[in-house]
């Protein structure tokens, strides 16, 4: 019987269990795994156990909670644990291929006052959209595995390959630990691993399917400056003593202009020179301007042409400022100097950017700019956690697998295309296990990740675990 044939019970069955689908979401929803929060770092284990749940329903086997131990610094409380690797295996036939999957249980954090119109630990479905944080990253395509084994068990159709499943509760944080885990499992639990597919990326725009075959680094630090032994009266203090946060402020400032020119010398020159080779790359791809305005809810894009987009996004570094710990940040107009600041920044990094030579040209630049104040405050400036940029061949038997099963559910030839954002442990899976690693995304463009009201439209959730069950099948029916 060919794949197609094969996918048509299945693709029924999907349709059927939409609502158990939704349910399953709406679950991992309400667990607000922000691994970013020391005090909500209960809850991320409390998703680990659902997981767990989840798949001994499910009838996986091999299920392991692995211990990663105490968070290392820098961090608040020096006794907080980090949250397990949950494995997991479906299937152990020696006749089949073996494919790992990964993703990510934790989340981004979300308030109701930061501009959510629902509760973003509450699934709502609201047109044909599934609003909640982790909706599209990464719960909605975590489940989207789960969901995939349901199916096969529920229509009868036999599951095609060896499922090797690698779910962490800390990649919205470093994936602290998860390195160190895949070195030591290679040969062990993650042995004759064939290929790699990560479900944690969107689309470019909204309106085609893409395959993903490179993701920018992301180096995160954070600038301490502290001063008075409390919070001052601005009446009584201001203008007579040295202020934290005028410092902080003034150095950040010198990080990036507002046109997004990185202002730390050495850093441009560690970027891999553009081809003339390129040009075709950007040319072939489906995108404009209007689809960043309308993703990011405004008209401000820096570039108007596709390339400038695209190559800013994918192919050169860029550096956010984040937010400023221990600043004033209420409403009204509380008159306080604050005693001790933190400013967070992060670097988007890319080829050939090496990460420990940019840590040396930011703490230098860094420690000139602070010291170019001459203030008596204290300061320290550290890296918070790292994450490598990856980039592959998308030319090999697991994309090809993705590009059927994209074009079967989808009825279109997906892009191919670059991230962004970060995985960090992309390349770690790459060359550990000497394996290629596919990017599928599930959801769109426009899901808002990271923002209020992210949501994964609720056809692109069911259409997912179509296209991540039929990539499963193409792969699993060539030659082992
Ligand atoms: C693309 C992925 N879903 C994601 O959101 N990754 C995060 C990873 C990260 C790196 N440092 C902090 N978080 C991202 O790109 O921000
Ligand atoms: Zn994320
Ligand atoms: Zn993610």
């Amino acid at each position: 019987m060919s794949v197609e044939e094969t996918l048509k019970p299945l693709f029924k069955e999907i349709e059927t269990l939409k609502p158990n689908f939704i349910e399953r979401l709406k679950t991992a929803v309400s667990i607000p795994s922000v691994s970013g929060d020391e005090s909500l770092r209960p809850r991320v284990f409390e998703m680990a156990d659902f997981l767990k749940r989840e798949l001994t329903k499910l009838g996986a086997h091999d299920i392991q909670l692995r211990d990663l131990g105490i968070q290392p610094p820098p961090v608040n409380d020096p006794s907080l644990k980090l949250p397990p690797i949950v494995l997991a295996r479906y299937g152990d036939d020696s006749s089949k291929k073996t494919v790992l999957v990964y993703g990510h249980y934790d989340v981004q954090p979300a308030l109701k006052e930061d501009g959510w119109s629902t509760d973003p630990f509450t699934l709502k479905e609201i047109d044909g959209k599934l609003y909640g944080r982790g909706s599209t990253d990464d719960k909605g395509p975590v489940m989207g595995w789960l969901n995939a084994i349901e199916a096969h068990r529920q229509s009868g159709v036999e599951f095609p390959v060896n499922l090797v499943m690698c779910f962490e509760g800390m990649e919205e944080s470093g994936s602290l630990g998860l390195e160190e885990l895949i070195q030591k499992e290679a040969k062990k639990y993650f042995n004759g691993v064939d290929a790699v597919c990560i479900s944690d990326n969107y689309w470019l725009g909204t309106k085609k399917p893409v395959l993903t075959y490179g993701l920018r680094g992301c180096n995160y630090y954070q600038i301490k400056v502290q001063g008075p032994g409390a919070d001052l009266h601005s009446g009584v203090f201001g203008g007579i003593i040295h202020e934290p946060m005028t410092d902080l402020i003034s150095v950040m400032g010198k990080l990036v202009d507002s046109k997004g020119k990185i202002l730390i010398p050495g850093v441009s020159e560690m970027v891999a020179p553009v081809t003339d080779k390129e040009d075709e790359i950007y040319e072939k791809i489906e995108f404009d301007v209007d689809e960043l305005n309308s993703a990011a809810g405004s008209d401000t894009a820096i570039y108007q042409d596709k390339k400038q987009i695209l190559m800013h996004r994918w192919r050169f570094p860029s550096l956010s400022l984040h937010g400023i710990e221990g600043a004033f940040s209420g409403g009204g107009a509380k008159t306080v100097i604050p005693a001790k600041v933190t400013g967070k920044f992060s670097i988007r990094t890319v080829p050939d950017m090496d990460s420990a030579k940019l840590d040396k040209l930011v703490f230098k630049y860094i420690e000139e700019q602070f010291a170019k104040l001459k203030s008596p405050n204290t300061f320290k400036v550290e890296l918070i956690h790292d994450g490598n940029y990856w980039i592959s061949d998308p030319f090999n038997e697991n994309f090809t697998a993705a590009k059927k099963a994209t074009k079967l559910v989808w009825g279109v030839e997906p892009d191919l295309t670059r991230e962004g954002g970060s995985i960090p442990i992309t390349l770690t899976f790459q060359d550990e296990l000497h394996t290629s690693v596919l990017l599928l995304p599930m959801g769109m463009g426009d899901d808002g990740a990271h923002s209020i009201n992210e949501k994964l439209n609720t056809s692109n959730y069911v259409n997912g675990v179509k296209t991540l069950a039929s990539y499963l099948h193409y792969y699993g029916a060539g030659e082992k």
